[in-house]
Parts: C-alpha cells; sequence; structure tokens
C-alpha cells in the first residue's frame, strides 16, 4: 500500500482551545476511509487544513510526496484534492452537465479549457454518479441527494488524486444513502477518498477503513468492526449517539 496523505503531529489552536492536537494520519492509494467522532471532534478542521482554509500551528501535510502544509486553497485544488461541503456547491441557473464542464475547467490551463468549448456530448462523470439522464436539466431543479451527486461529479471532473466528502449522506433518503455508499466504493477503486460522516448504518454498510477523533485526536483506527468493539469508541462516540437515540424516542 502507498501512502498517499500522509498528516504528521497537526495541531491547531483556536485561541486557548487546542482543536486538533497531534493527529497523525496515513490515508493510502485507493482506500476509502471514513472519519467519525463526536461533535466537535476537530473533523472539519481536519479537512479545513488539508484544503488549506485553515492553517495549522505544527504539523504537516504531505501529498503524493509533496509537502502541502500551508497551501492557499487553490493551491491545494491544482496539487490535486478535491472537497465537497455539507451543502452541495452547485450553480443552480446552469445544466447539469455544464456544472461539470465549468467545474473541470477550474484545473485546465486557458487553451484547453478554449478547445472544451464545442463540447457535445455528456460528461463522462455524469455517468459515473447516474445523472447522465439528467444532464440537459437546470441543477436547481435537483433534488437533495442528486445534488450532492453532481458536487461528486463535479469534483470527479478535475481528476482530483484524492476526494475529500464532508458529510456526504446527511439529509438523504435510505435508498440515496445507498446508493452513494456505491458510489463511493466505485470511485475508490481510481480515486482514494475520505469522509467525513455521522450516520453509523451507513459507515457499517460501506466502510472499510476508519479513523475516530476525539477532542482533537486520533482515538481508535481500524476496520469498522474492530472501532466498533472498541470501548473507548463506545463511550466517547457510540455511547453518545445511543443517548441522543434515547432523547429523540
Ligand atoms: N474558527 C474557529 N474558532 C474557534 N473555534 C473553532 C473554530 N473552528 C472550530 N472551532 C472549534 O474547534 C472544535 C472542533 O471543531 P470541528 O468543526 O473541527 O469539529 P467536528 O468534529 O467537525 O464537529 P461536527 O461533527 O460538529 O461538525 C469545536 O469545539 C469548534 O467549536
Amino acid at each position: 500500500m502507498t501512502a498517499l496523505l500522509t498528516i504528521s503531529g497537526l495541531t491547531v489552536s483556536f485561541g486557548s482551545f487546542t482543536a486538533l492536537d497531534g493527529v497523525d494520519l496515513t490515508v493510502h492509494e485507493k482506500e476509502l476511509r471514513f472519519l467519525i467522532g463526536p461533535n466537535g471532534a476537530g473533523k472539519t478542521t481536519l479537512i479545513d487544513v488539508v484544503t488549506g482554509r485553515t492553517r495549522p500551528d505544527a504539523g504537516s501535510v504531505v501529498f503524493a510526496g509533496a509537502d502541502i502544509t500551508g497551501l492557499s486553497e487553490h493551491r491545494v485544488v491544482r496539487a490535486g484534492i478535491g472537497r465537497t461541503f455539507q451543502t452541495a456547491a452547485v450553480f443552480e441557473a446552469l445544466t447539469v452537465a455544464d456544472n461539470v464542464d465549468l467545474a473541470a475547467s477550474f484545473r485546465m490551463p486557458a487553451h484547453r479549457l478554449l478547445r472544451r468549448r464545442d463540447r457535445s456530448s455528456v460528461p463522462e462523470e455524469l455517468d459515473r454518479v447516474g445523472l447522465a439522464h439528467l444532464a440537459g436539466r437546470r441543477a436547481g431543479e435537483l433534488s437533495h441527494g442528486r445534488r450532492q451527486w453532481l458536487e461528486i461529479a463535479m469534483l470527479l471532473a478535475q481528476k482530483p488524486g484524492l476526494l475529500l466528502l464532508d458529510e456526504p449522506v446527511a439529509g438523504m433518503s435510505a435508498a440515496e444513502r445507498e446508493r452513494t455508499g456505491e458510489l463511493l466504493t466505485a470511485i475508490a477503486e481510481e480515486t482514494t477518498v475520505l469522509v467525513v460522516e455521522h450516520d453509523m448504518e451507513f459507515l457499517r454498510r460501506h466502510a472499510r477503513a476508519v479513523t475516530v477523533l476525539h477532542e482533537g485526536r486520533v482515538l481508535a483506527e481500524g476496520d469498522p468492526d474492530a472501532v466498533r468493539a472498541d470501548e473507548r469508541v463506545a463511550e466517547v462516540y457510540l455511547g453518545r449517539a445511543a443517548d441522543r437515540e434515547a432523547a429523540d424516542a
């Protein structure tokens, strides 16, 4: 297994509060890694550092052999890291196909961009996420789930080496979650994927490798069964989820 992303000793403080406290994390090529942890564990902060939104106070991020620590967001995109947010960022007034086409241009030199003007076929990325039949539809008309898939297609069009997905199945129906799990598994055959996700059923069905963050540190790592069997994880994460479910009932 070749390491694609190596995070070492990553530390981020906001004032006197330490959000990440010496995190080490290695993600290998073509891995589908899940990152879980209770609210405030530092998951989003970790993704923010990798993508250049937040500068770390200490530690390093190495991607595909290059030190990308502290690079600006657009340089990180150019380096080959794509990211989704909890709310899909699509251009509502444009068609589904044009969204993907536009996204593809973000990593493309201008002369190649001009040549793409005569595009006539549906981007292959729409096929991959099952939206080819909606290529001509305005993105603003898509359901929540389909918007998320469109955003994934837009990232794929940028040919990233690493995809970072922040809670991709939040708000999706059971069928959409299942489809998304299959999609991520298929994507990970070619592209490395790191998913932040709270949905334990989704995790149980689709995760192969899980990292658990708690209070800014890596608490546990391994396959989903081992992680679920870890008493510390049960206490800080599953225990709280169980409490929440009990409170919601
Ligand atoms: N810009 C900021 N300024 C101050 N504190 C921050 C800032 N960003 C995050 N934090 C704090 O850092 C901690 C980690 O936040 P983060 O969003 O990374 O957690 P998370 O694991 O993604 O949580 P959630 O599951 O709720 O999204 C939280 O306590 C949060 O309040």
